[in-house]
């Protein structure tokens, strides 16, 4: 039997996946799920088997997997020692930006690698490390067909109005566009929300991707109409270490009044703010939540507020909302943040049930509420999978 290996780099982190091949069109059976996390600051790598049996959980050591290349190291030797007779037919890997061209997955070929490297710029959190993952799995994997698949790729049919920015039109055409990210965990939910109930995935779903990067989608019939994020994985929310959205302004007073050149410009905007910048502590939220402090409050109420607004947005944009979904590590876990968001929520017809919020239910809105609020995790990982295994084996 043929397996997949999954590879999806985040900001912070880096997810990790062995599938096994049952054939067209069969679901990809999960061998191995592992995740290292806060990679270069108290790195953790976790991993277990679909029984949930333990196979890592431990920090690593400091220096050992200070960036993502460490981090991939240890997990491709997870996998050797743990399933040495794997058969890795297929690597699938999370390459975050696909550009104008991209509208699903892709066999990379030199030239698709080349292309893709060119994107960096546009997304230098990640695509550097994404295809640094692609160029360990070429090496490590030489026979295996490899395949990268976009978080662009969800939006790339969403409407003209939330695909351009108010710039000549030759911006436009040279590719300089709204592209939106997170696109493997939205199709994940919109495919979990047709099987969970029907007719929300045919109505208007907000969903909130709230992890170290964050964004939010606004759905129509599971198809994105449109998201918080733009030309480059900063704009909308702010997130851990990225500003979310900004006039453009400052960046010019930057340049012009602080004598800041385009290097440094970046390295404030991905990395010095958001949740970090503006707590001054740590871009973490649980660190953030576990401190209390005035600075940690203000961040998280800034986080907050930006979400609220994103929200009314994008239901305008829906002509409504039957639904909103929390996902992603903050989404997912953290009930006070969800709270917030839902406080005095009812204008729009939302209201959230507290003891169902603080528990592991799907539905954490009450039975009155017109607009469903659900909790549904994410799982980029089986997304990645699927596209593979459709690349290696095409359905009938
Ligand atoms: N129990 C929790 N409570 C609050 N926040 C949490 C919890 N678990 C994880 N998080 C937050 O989720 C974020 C990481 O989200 P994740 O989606 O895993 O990251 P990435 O964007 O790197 O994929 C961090 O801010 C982390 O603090
Ligand atoms: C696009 C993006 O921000 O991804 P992540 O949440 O994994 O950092
Ligand atoms: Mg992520």
């Amino acid at each position: 039997m043929a397996d997949v290996l999954t590879l999806n780099a985040g900001s912070s982190s880096l997810k990790f996946g062995l599938f096994e091949l049952g054939g067209p069109g069969a679901e990809p059976a999960a061998r191995i799920l592992g995740e290292i996390d806060r990679i270069g600051n108290g790195t953790q790598m976790r991993a277990r088997t679909a029984e949930g049996a333990v196979l890592a959980d431990a920090p690593l050591p400091p220096g050992d997997a200070a960036d993502h290349a460490g981090a991939l190291a240890h997990a491709l030797d997870l996998i050797a020692r743990v399933r040495p007779d794997a058969r890795i037919a297929a690597v699938g890997h999370r390459v975050v930006h696909g550009g104008p061209d991209h509208a699903a997955p892709v066999r990379l070929t030199p030239e698709v690698l080349a292309a893709l490297a060119r994107l960096e710029p546009l997304a230098p959190l990640h695509q550097p490390h994404n295809l640094a993952g692609v160029r360990a799995a070429l090496a490590a994997f030489p026979q295996a067909v490899q395949v990268a698949c976009f978080d662009t790729a969800f939006h790339r049919h969403h409407p003209w109005v939330n695909d351009t920015f108010g710039l000549p039109r030759a911006y436009y055409d040279k590719g300089v566009r709204r592209y939106g990210f997170h696109g493997l965990s939205y199709d994940y939910i919109a495919g979990r929300l047709a099987g969970l109930a029907p007719h929300l995935h045919a109505g208007r779903v907000i969903v909130a991707h709230l992890g170290n990067g964050a964004s939010m989608c606004g759905m129509i019939g599971g198809r994105s109409i449109a998201s918080s994020m733009g030309f480059s994985a900063l704009d909308g929310l702010p997130m851990g270490t990225r500003c979310g959205q900004l006039d453009p302004g400052v960046v010019l007073y930057l340049m012009q009044h602080e004598g800041m050149g385009a290097a440094e410009i970046a390295d404030l905007l991905y990395r010095q703010s958001g949740l970090l910048g503006l707590s001054g502590l740590s871009h973490d939220m649980r660190e953030l939540e576990a401190a209390g402090t005035d600075t940690a409050r203000q961040a998280i109420g800034y986080f907050v507020f930006r979400i609220r607004r994103e929200l009314g947005g994008l239901a305008a944009a829906l002509g409504g909302l039957d639904a909103l979904v929390f996902c992603g590590g903050i989404g997912e876990h953290s009930a006070h943040i969800r709270q917030k968001v839902c406080e005095g929520m009812g204008w729009i017809g939302m209201e959230l049930d507290e003891s169902r919020n603080l528990g592991s239910e799907t539905v954490i809105s009450t039975d009155l509420s017109r607009v469903r609020i659900l909790v549904i995790p994410t799982d980029e990982e089986i997304v990645i999978a699927r596209a593979a295994r459709d690349l290696v084996t095409p359905p009938g």
